[in-house]
């Protein structure tokens, strides 16, 4: 066992209420160079529209949605049905196994196809992911910045890079009290792929 989110040297990036951690070398640079291309390649990407504010927006970005199952999952407002595990993603939620004790079920992908694409503020707590979720966030291609800041002052708390091959694992009490984006950036950047391993039941 490499290292484990539960005795781990890598320390808790919050200062209160919930524990996240980031992992920049999760996956060495050749395999998360072919995992990227293999899954701008082979994804049926999709732009979903979305509900803002009583209105109807197509969302900045692509997006699927992998999993154990065919039960569709809820996620701000839409209604995603799982594709069936393929392989770089079922290699990847293998390997996870070593950083963290969740049994993930899903994985939510993004793909940021430039610096204009885009993830507003959120958190990631609808019921179907439990009381204290763990969600591992595996990032490749462009490094961008990935905010947190807490839920009930707003105060922007958190800036983290998150680059190529690296893995951020937020738990604990993380969902409830703070909120994270991953904001648009006028720097030209190539396109990113994040995955998010949840666990729905
Ligand atoms: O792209 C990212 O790093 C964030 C993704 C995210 O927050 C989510 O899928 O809920
Ligand atoms: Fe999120």
């Amino acid at each position: 066992m490499q290292s484990s989110l539960f005795n781990s040297e890598n320390e808790n990036l919050l200062p209160f209420q919930g524990k996240t951690i980031l992992y920049a070398d999760f996956l060495q640079k050749e395999e998360a160079d072919r995992f990227l291309s293999q899954l701008i390649e082979a994804v049926p990407w999709r732009q979903e529209p979305i509900w803002m504010f009583g209105k109807k927006v197509m969302q900045p970005r692509l997006t699927a949605l992998f999993g154990d199952t065919e039960v569709p999952y809820s996620y701000s407002g839409i209604q995603m049905e799982a594709l069936k595990w393929v392989d770089p993603l079922a290699l990847i939620r293998e390997k996870l196994k070593d950083y963290c004790e969740t049994e993930f079920t899903h994985v939510l992908l993004n793909y940021y196809r430039d610096g204009q694409d885009s993830m507003g503020w959120h958190r990631d707590n609808e019921a179907s992911l439990g009381k204290n979720p763990t969600i591992a966030s595996v990032s490749l291609g462009a490094s961008r910045t990935f905010q947190i800041r807490h839920y009930a002052n707003k105060a922007p708390k958190l800036n983290l890079e998150l680059g190529h091959g690296s893995l951020l694992i937020m738990a604990e009490e993380s969902q409830h009290f703070w909120e994270h984006q991953l904001p648009k950036t006028k720097k030209v950047l190539g396109p990113r792929v994040n995955l998010t391993f949840r666990k729905l039941s």
